[in-house]
């Protein structure tokens, strides 16, 4: 509800809620302008999520959910509040922490600190995996090789997969994720801005991979970046809010300061972006990616050999940049090499792994 629309009522100086219309407003709420109290304004945005949940029918009784813990502010925020919802609202649901350990010192090991606090405080059994187990490389290993700019690659896409790992330890039936509505719009518009089609058509979904080992959700699909900040201020939670240190991405830097502009404007927008990839029609005789698995490791790829095992082919061959299409780099035998055992013409990629919840 725009501002010029709610009941403004004034007491001792300060407004009323314009939801109970008892307290003191103690915030304007970033996603509708509204002046609320603090007490509705964790109502609100606890229902909203519920509701998403229910209408999306996200979970069913009894099963078991990891929930992607980085220890930032909206897997935190996320652990909680589905925790109280499970509660309230008898879910059924069993709740576990899922970290992934990138091995990047001053960074990751910090904030899997919080979440190891966070294991206690909400009671939720935490399992960590890591790069160097999973892949034998670190974080930290890799950028000496690879330097800063595509590092970001080998990140996202090592990250997903060892998700992935992680939650088939656990045996869960789903993973959730805090990617919140702002992340989404901004990966709709950088999907457009890449002519990504293939990705501009799945990147809105709120559950995605139902055909894969383990679907994922977003239940902070429609939340707002401000709102989560705010939530965990209020709550007092226990989250790190730290930038990595190895996340230079100027590209996904530009669209995240697009929207925050437009958000200033018009706070709809966010939703308004997500909306138009929604209704995005994709022409039937745009060419698809089809879903297969890997030959090497047997994780779902739509090549011969998955991103991971091509970008860990790469580094263990002493190739780093042969993920990353900069083909450049091989002599013509080692090109022909690759491709027979690769499988396929291009193993060019995107420069951000993330742009694939
Ligand atoms: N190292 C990790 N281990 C487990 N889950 C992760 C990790 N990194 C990211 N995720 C999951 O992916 C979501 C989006 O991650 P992203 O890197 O965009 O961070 P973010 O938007 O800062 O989120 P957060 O505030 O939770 O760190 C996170 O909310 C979390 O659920």
């Amino acid at each position: 509800m725009a501002e010029s629309h709610a009941k403004v009522q004034k007491v001792g100086g300060g407004r009323l809620c314009c939801i109970c219309n008892e307290r003191r407003a103690a915030l304007k709420r970033p996603k509708t302008l509204e002046q609320i109290c603090r007490e509705c304004f964790f109502a609100v945005f606890e229902e909203e999520i519920h509701q998403v949940i229910v209408e999306n029918q996200l979970f069913n009784p009894g099963e078991r959910i990891a929930i992607g813990a980085s220890g930032g502010k909206d897997s935190t925020v996320l652990a909680y509040v589905l925790s109280e919802l499970n509660r309230r609202h008898d879910y059924r649901l069993d709740l576990f922490l899922l970290s992934v350990d990138e091995g990047i010192t001053g960074y990751r090991d910090d904030s899997l600190e919080t979440v190891k606090r966070n294991e206690i405080q909400y009671g939720l059994p935490l399992k960590i995996v890591s790069y160097k187990d999973l892949y034998g490389w670190t974080m930290d290993e890799i950028v000496k090789i690879i330097g800063l700019k595509n590092n970001c690659t080998f990140c996202g896409v090592f990250r997903r997969q060892a998700l992935d790992r992680g939650a088939s330890l656990l045996k869960v039936d789903k993973l959730v994720t805090g990617h919140n509505a702002d992340d989404i719009a901004e990966t709709v518009l950088l999907n457009i801005l890449r002519g990504d089609i293939a990705r501009l058509s799945r990147c809105t979904a709120i559950t995605t991979g139902e055909d894969g080992p383990i679907p994922r959700c977003k239940p902070f699909k429609y939340t707002y970046e401000k709102e989560i900040v705010m939530y965990a201020y209020f709550k007092r939670l226990d989250y790190f809010s730290t930038e990595c240190i190895y996340s230079p991405n100027a590209y996904r830097g530009f669209a995240r300061e697009f929207i925050k502009d437009l958000e200033r404007i018009r706070p709809r927008a966010i939703l308004d972006i997500i909306k138009s990839g929604e209704n995005f029609r994709i022409a039937t005789s745009t060419k698809m990616p089809e879903q297969g698995t890997c030959e090497r490791c047997g994780y779902i790829s739509s090549q011969k050999w998955c991103k991971a095992c091509v970008l860990l082919e790469g580094l263990n061959r002493g190739l780093p940049k042969l993920g990353i299409g900069r083909t450049r780099v091989l002599d013509k035998d080692q090109k022909k090499d690759l491709k027979q055992s690769i499988g396929t013409k291009s193993i060019a990629s995107k420069q951000c792994g993330s742009l694939d919840f």
